[in-house]
């Protein structure tokens, strides 16, 4: 990478909004060593000390289940060209694993998440704040076929935690960040406009850099 800052991107919206589709394609768009992705989801607090039942109750929509601290902490060290030990986090289990996985500071680095423009010391690292805004009817879809698949959920499961906690936590929570961002992007993974024209950002950013 190259000796200058490294720039800081975050990208929220509601779950099954296509925060994690958009990041996916705009990194593939440039080589490997060119943009990191560091999910918020990764950074929910430790709960391995919790039974497993405790750990259901736990609402993952509230600001409060992230373990912000560190995150800012490993941003700061990445901006300083320093690598840093990124927790792994499985969502069948509700807590983070006990293996971390070493990652090198690139030039970009993505934040990514339901509530990355939430935390005010989070919005002051970001040159690039961007809300990926999907109807809530296309997202609960979304969520529903993807955590029955990816993330061992039941039919029950997902719409009681979406009507009991995550649409009321997104209303209070999420929603109201979108006024932070710099871009909307409507619809997400499949929005190719959006995805060309933050390429493009990205790029004229890296070749301002270069000079
Ligand atoms: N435009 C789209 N059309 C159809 N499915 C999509 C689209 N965007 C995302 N998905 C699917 O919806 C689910 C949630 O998308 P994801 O990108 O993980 O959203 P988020 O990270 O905001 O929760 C995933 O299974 C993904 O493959
Ligand atoms: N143990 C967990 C941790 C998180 N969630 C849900 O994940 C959602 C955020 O991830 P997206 O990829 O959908 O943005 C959030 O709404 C939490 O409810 C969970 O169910 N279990």
């Amino acid at each position: 990478m190259s000796n200058h800052k490294p720039v800081v991107i975050g990208v929220a919206g509601g779950t099954g909004s296509g925060k994690t589709s958009i990041t996916r394609s705009i990194s593939q768009r440039f080589a490997d060593k060119t943009i990191l992705v560091i999910e918020q989801d990764y950074y929910y607090k430790d709960q391995s000390h919790l039974p497993f039942e405790e750990r259901l109750r736990t609402n993952y929509d509230h600001p409060l289940a992230f373990d912000n601290d560190l995150l800012i902490q490993h941003v700061n060290d990445l901006l300083n060209h320093k690598s840093i030990e990124k927790p792994v986090y499985d969502y069948a289990l509700h807590t983070r694993s006990n293996e971390t996985v070493e990652v090198e500071p690139k030039d970009v680095i993505i934040l990514e998440g339901i509530l990355i423009l939430e935390d005010p010391r989070l919005l002051e690292l970001m040159d690039i704040k961007v809300f990926v805004d999907t109807d809530a009817d296309v997202r609960i879809i979304r969520r529903l076929l993807r955590d029955i698949k990816e993330r061992g959920r039941t039919i029950d499961s997902v719409i009681d935690q979406y009507i009991n906690v995550v649409r009321p936590m997104h209303l209070q929570f999420v929603e109201p960040t979108k006024r932070y961002a710099d871009i909307i992007i409507p619809e997400g993974g499949q929005n190719h406009v959006a995805i060309d024209i933050m390429a493009t950002k990205i790029q004229t950013i890296l070749n301002r850099k270069a000079i």
